[in-house]
């Protein structure tokens, strides 16, 4: 398959250029001003922030709201209009509180949404003639034209056309469902197919690079957003100057692509992201223009497809319970009336009425408002951005925090330490090398970000590294990648006849001591040698990598391929040293007395590792390797998984593993980590975070970020959710008490009396009372003890304890009616009353008894909502209102009774809460 573009095929990179108005050293900033106007901002037309009617109609949506909308139009239908307008004003209500609170949440997080925005590395220049810079821009700025790098780790910013590529290999997954990497090259057009197949012999692969069939799209056909047919080279492990795969390329058909076929191997789309190599590409479409706004609605959305979460599987999961209870109540207190007391038809307001008693309509706005209101600290912190509320349950919740070392524990900013030889003595020529390595492999690749550990080479070679640049030309590049923890440089030495006539190249490789060693030709007893000594440095605590070189005759175009890496000449170490971050050895020491056990998961070697540990204060315990992890299956790692404290040499998959393997094992897990190579991970765990300096990619992962360079945000994040779930629990356990315990009573009553114990409409009305006084819950200071272990709702606690207390409530109920009976005689209004008032004074009690207490006393909103509650319950009745709801006064015998009653009850429930405690205590 020949690519032939309408300009002929070597023109086709200048051409598109051309055709874009643009060139190899970007575009002026004026033009760029002006295409951005022409143009409009580089966003996708539904990633706009929902607005707060488009939150209130998502707030209609959940489970409880469904239920009472039922019950509302069950009303409507009986023409009870009073109880279907009590309904209609919960929800709305509800749906505006929840949507408040999530606006306030959210605008709390804007700055700093601004700091966690991605951005692209793009060249411009300033004036016509002025040389071109690279510069951060945010990718909205992003106009047609733009030259634009792209390095591991980043989003694809908008539709490229690449212009270079090193071993680039992207995920396209947000477009075609496609989770394996796909390879990305520019079409090498300016040689010959058969000088590459010539020149190409050693490397297994042919070398010959085959072009997407019908690929003749230049620019206006790559705005269209409508692929092409396509023809990706499968094979993930080729890198610029190679060509691996292309013969599986060369006999892939032609067909007419859906939006979900990948894309043709030059471009690269918005919505993808890079795994490994560089690349430099110009922007063809952006906004509305590019393939993934025309692509399937909502596609790249958050990127992240989302599994069950502890918060699904806990709120969530009692919600739906719930929900299912209440639908069982109203025609189970039906069928109880018509059975017991050949009640009709008309007790079904009554029903519907207590349906929507037990139902704890304002858990959403709890929820919301308790989750919201930490979220909205931690941004005002200016230390956390949680991007996706039930996430700070979730990270409340987690129960092990796994972290990937370099850049999180330690800073990425390692230093050298020392250049030795396979004897251990100082060799500067180790370090040369290793320059030569680092310098040809940042030149070729053209890293938007240098990497930390080539630029630690550069800086320590210094001066070295001019005469190395001079003395040696650069030919290909094969960097590192996740899961290739090795780089090579392939270089000419300039101006050497003998390199020149010979036509010789160089390879220098740098990389794990492991991989390095392996690809040296040296015999066994040797490399053993090697390895223990770069053990023993890396015990030490360094990072080691090795240097190795090897000679090679001259190859046209650069075509080298991992398979080149091998019979290499071992030349030495080069051991570098990370600081580990400052904050890092307190952030862990609080985690774990927060009982959050902290596992290290790294790529490095397992002496490296050991040692970060230790000066962290966490005992290492025994090292496991990536490689033992590949001898286990899913069920024997769980246990290993269990009791490790490192892992160490893991590749992306590893880390994935691990984090799995604890999930399974019952475990909430958190992943914390920066890279490319931790993506995986990020995505397996319950929660992912990922601290501002992270990739793109992981951070969009994340669900939750860290802005601060303090790890210690880190626990404040952690007691927030914590304390946000202490709130919830409270709520649930609180509500669904006391509206259990009225559901026994009323039935009860409802069963022994000849009226209705409570008229629709007062169930209703104290119904409001209540679910606005317990608003209150979710500004509640749970207990200290709340917040030191890992915070989970659990249903069966929460069953437990709903039927030991609504039983005690119900009691007091029963002892009311007793009361009130006796007291005179069944008078159905004072009899109403008197039970209005006793369920809003008891409500009131048990707010204040059963909230998980601190020490530090009742916050301001829980007092006034308590207090508010009980004044109301005692001159409502009284009130004016008090005979519209059908209520008269009682006598103040009944009051005195009511007294006693309640100060019974106070004394039984703070019995009987004392008692529970000491049970689940001794349960646990
Ligand atoms: N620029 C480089 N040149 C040569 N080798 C490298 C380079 N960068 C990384 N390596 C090698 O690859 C290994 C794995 O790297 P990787 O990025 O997976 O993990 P890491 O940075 O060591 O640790 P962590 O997983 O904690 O971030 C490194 O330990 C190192 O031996
Ligand atoms: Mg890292």
């Amino acid at each position: 398959m020949v690519w032939a573009p309408e300009g002929g095929p070597a023109g086709s990179t200048l051409q598109t250029l051309r055709e874009l108005g643009s060139g190899p050293r970007g575009l002026t900033e004026d033009e760029a001003e002006r295409r951005l106007v022409r143009h409009g901002a580089n966003t996708l037309p539904g990633r706009r922030p929902a607005g707060r009617l488009r939150r209130f109609g998502r707030g209609l949506r959940d489970p409880f709201t469904a239920v009472l909308l039922c019950l509302g139009l069950v009303s409507a239908a009986l023409a009870s209009w009073g109880t279907a307008c009590v309904i209609t004003v919960l929800v709305t209500v509800s749906c505006a509180l929840r949507t408040a609170g999530e606006h306030r949440a959210d605008r709390a997080a804007a700055a700093l949404r601004e700091l966690i925005a991605t951005t692209a590395t793009v060249r411009r220049r300033p004036a016509p003639d002025a040389p071109a810079v690279h510069r951060e821009l945010p990718v909205d700025e992003l106009v047609p034209g733009d030259v634009v790098l792209l390095g591991p780790g980043d989003l694809v910013p908008a539709d490229l056309r690449l212009l270079r590529a090193t071993g680039l290999t992207v995920h396209e997954a947000a477009l075609t469902g496609e989770s394996a990497p796909v390879d990305k090259r520019v079409p090498d057009l300016a040689a010959g197919a058969g000088a590459l197949r010539a020149a190409g012999g050693t490397g297994g692969a042919p070398a010959l690079r085959v072009l997407p069939g019908g690929g003749g799209d230049v620019a206006p056909a790559l705005a269209s957003a409508t692929p092409t047919a396509s023809a990706v080279p499968s094979g993930s492990g080729s890198y610029s100057g190679s060509g691996s795969g292309s013969d599986s390329a060369s006999t892939s058909t032609s067909r007419s692509a859906p939006a979900s076929a990948p894309g043709p191997a030059h471009l690269c789309y918005q919505g993808s992201s890079v795994v490994s190599g560089t690349a430099t590409g110009v922007v063809v479409a952006t906004g509305g223009a590019t393939r993934l706004s025309g692509a399937l609605p909502g596609a790249g959305r958050g990127g992240r497809e989302r599994r069950t979460s502890p918060f699904d599987r806990s709120v969530n999961g009692i919600a739906w319970t719930l929900v299912r209870f209440m639908l069982l109540t109203a025609p189970l207190v039906l069928l109880a009336g018509a059975l017991l007391r050949g009640r009709g038809m008309e007790t079904l307001p009554f029903a519907v009425a207590v349906a929507v008693g037990l139902t704890p309509e304002m858990l959403p706005v709890v929820v919301t408002a308790a989750l919201a209101r930490g979220a909205a600290a931690l941004a005002r912190g200016g230390e956390v951005i949680v991007r996706r509320l039930p996430a700070l349950h979730d990270l409340g919740a987690v129960d092990v925090l796994c972290v990937d070392k370099t850049g999180t524990l330690t800073q990425d900013r390692p230093v050298l330490d020392r250049a030795v030889d396979g004897d251990g003595a100082d060799a500067p020529d180790v370090l040369h090398w290793a320059a030569v390595n680092a310098l040809w492999t940042l030149q070729l690749a053209e890293p938007p970000v240098p990497d930390a550990l080539d630029e630690a080479v550069l800086d320590a070679a210094g001066d070295a590294v001019l005469d190395a640049s001079e003395e040696y030309e650069g030919v290909a590049a094969l960097p590192c990648a996740p899961g290739r923890p090795l780089s090579t440089a392939v270089v000419r030495r300039a101006g050497d006849p003998r390199f020149a006539l010979a036509g010789t190249h160089l390879l220098v490789v740098k990389g794990a001591p492991e991989e390095v060693l392996e690809r040296c030709a040296l015999d066994a007893p040797e490399r053993e040698r090697l390895l223990r000594r770069a053990g023993a440095l890396a015990a030490d605590g360094l990072r080691v990598l090795a240097v190795a070189r090897a000679e090679r005759p001259a190859r046209a175009h650069g075509t080298y391929g991992p398979a080149d890496e091998h019979g290499l000449e071992f030349t030495g170490f080069v051991a570098l040293r990370d600081a580990v971050a400052p904050t890092a050895a307190e952030a862990l020491a609080v985690l774990a007395d927060r009982g959050v056990e902290v596992k290290v998961l790294t790529g490095d070697h397992p002496g490296t590792a050991a040692r970060v540990c230790r000066e962290l204060g966490l005992s290492p315990g025994e090292v496991v390797t990536g490689e033992r992890l590949d001898a286990l299956a899913d069920e024997e790692l769980a246990p290993l998984a269990a009791r490790t404290t490192v892992f160490a040499r893991c590749a992306p998959e590893h880390k994935a593993r691990v984090v799995r393997a604890l999930r399974a094992g019952g475990r909430t897990a958190g992943f914390l980590g920066d890279g490319v190579n931790d993506l995986a991970a990020l995505r397996e765990a319950d929660v992912g975070v990922c601290p501002l300096a992270g990739v793109d990619v992981a951070r969009e992962a994340a669900d939750v970020v860290l802005a601060s360079k303090d790890l210690t945000a880190l626990d404040r994040a952690v007691v927030a959710g914590r304390r946000s779930t202490g709130n919830i629990s409270a709520y649930l356990r609180i509500t669904l008490s006391s509206n259990l315990g009225n559901v026994v009573a009323m039935l009860v009553a409802g069963l022994l009396l000849p009226f209705l114990p409570m008229l629709p409409a007062q169930v209703l009305v104290q119904n409001l009372f209540f679910d606005a006084a317990q608003l209150a819950l979710a500004f509640d200071r749970p207990a200290d003890a709340v917040l030191r272990r890992p915070a989970r709702l659990r249903p069966r606690d929460l069953l437990r304890f709903v039927t030991v207390f609504g039983v005690l409530n119900a009691a007091a109920d029963v002892a009311t009616f007793a009361v009130l009976t006796l007291s005179h005689g069944g008078a159905e209004e004072a009899f109403h009353a008197g039970w209005f008032t006793e369920n809003l004074l008891t409500q009131a009690m048990v707010m204040l008894l059963l909230r998980a207490q601190g020490r530090r006393g009742v916050p301001g909103p829980v007092r006034l909502a308590t207090t508010a509650l009980a004044v109301v319950g005692l001159l409502l009745p009284l009130s004016p209102l008090g005979p519209v709801l059908s209520m008269a006064g009682l006598p103040a015998l009944s009051y005195g009774l009511l007294a006693g009653v309640l100060a019974l009850y106070g004394v039984g429930l703070a019995v009987a809460r004392r008692c529970y405690e000491a049970s689940a205590a001794a349960a646990a």
